[in-house]
């Protein structure tokens, strides 16, 4: 199983040394346009592996893509990230050119590869990805529902005042600040809905801190987040790898599913090797369905500023 991680930033190194740890692929390609940065990380993460028990093989390249042949799956975080007070949305007009040519780039040599993308704002960087290449659509993923679902349950954990593993709950929805929808009716404690455990008045507040939680963390360090980020794709890669039929929020083109066409936008899908091997349709209350359509259109908004 080889893995491409195009980014060798924050959030791919950080991608790269979970998957590297979980020890299920063989190989990691970090690719970056920063000379020796993509080498450099790679040498450092190899230098762990000692240390932390895991055999996978991980290499650096500037820019040079055959080094990424015959990838199984290619992960696209490179762009940049946001700064305190900015919103994903402002990153597009540098991150949509970076996204379409690396795309293309990573496609030109792994024609059969699945590709996970990263950059924000996440949903249309998925939507430009469908639009400028010929991937099938199970084989173009958005990965931010996973990320928004963990902080979900630790907002959950800590309003409940239980451990996070007792917690179960999930994100839909665009990868916004506002977009966001977290499914609080179908949240549970260990099988117990949370309801019978918050007030509805808390229940909110955590979903507002959950909605924020990008936010939260890029005002605390000055640019956005990386461990959670990475361990939420390196789920996403090892679901894939290991053909596990998981199920997690993905960004993927939907085509009537939740009353929406022609968007990419967060849903529960099903991952195993083929990508998104089918979508999940739950059953959401009427605030949801509204949440959702709304959600919808601010990623339309943004869609619309692509050049295509
Ligand atoms: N979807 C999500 O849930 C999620 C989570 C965290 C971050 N992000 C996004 O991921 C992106 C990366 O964040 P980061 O913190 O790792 O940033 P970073 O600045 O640490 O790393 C980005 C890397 O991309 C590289 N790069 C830029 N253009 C490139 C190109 N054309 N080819 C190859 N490499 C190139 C840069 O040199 C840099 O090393 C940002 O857009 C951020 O908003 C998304
Ligand atoms: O908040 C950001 O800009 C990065 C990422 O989308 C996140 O949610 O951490």
């Amino acid at each position: 199983m080889k893995v491409t991680v195009v980014g060798a930033g924050a959030v791919g190194a950080s991608c790269a040394e979970y998957i590297a740890i979980k020890n299920f692929a063989s190989e990691v390609v970090l690719v970056d346009i920063k000379e020796g940065y993509a080498e450099g990380k790679a040498m450092d993460l190899m230098q762990t592996a000692s240390l932390n028990g895991f055999d996978t093989k991980i290499t650096g390249v500037t820019g040079d893509y055959s080094k990424t042949a015959d990838s199984d799956i290619c992960v696209i975080t490179s762009g940049i990230p946001r700064k305190p007070g900015m919103t994903r949305e402002e990153l597009i007009g540098i991150n949509a050119g970076i996204v379409k040519s690396v795309a293309a780039s990573l496609i030109e040599h792994s024609p059969n590869t699945i590709i996970i993308v990263v950059s924000n704002p996440m949903d249309t960087m998925t939507y430009l990805v469908h639009k400028t290449t010929n991937l099938p659509k199970n084989r173009i993923i958005g990965m931010g529902g996973a990320l928004d679902s963990a902080r979900f349950k630790y907002r959950l954990a800590e309003a409940l005042g239980a451990p996070i593993s007792d917690v179960d709950g999930m994100v839909i929805g665009g990868h916004s600040d506002t977009g966001m929808v977290p499914l609080t009716s179908h949240a549970t404690r260990n099988s117990v809905k949370v309801s019978e455990f918050l007030t509805e008045e808390r229940l909110e507040q955590v979903a507002a801190d959950t909605k924020v939680g990008g936010a939260t963390l890029t005002k605390l360090l000055g640019t956005s987040a990386w461990y959670a980020p990475g361990a939420a794709v390196s789920g996403l890669v090892q679901a894939i790898a290991c053909d596990q039929k998981k199920i997690y929020p993905c960004s993927t083109l939907l085509e009537g599913e939740y009353d929406l066409s022609d968007i990419c936008i967060g849903v529960p899908v099903i991952l195993g090797k083929d990508g998104i091997e089918s979508i999940v349709d739950i059953p959401l209350s009427e605030a949801e369905k509204a949440h959702m359509q709304s959600s919808a259109e601010g990623v339309r908004k943004t869609n619309g500023l692509l050049e295509l």
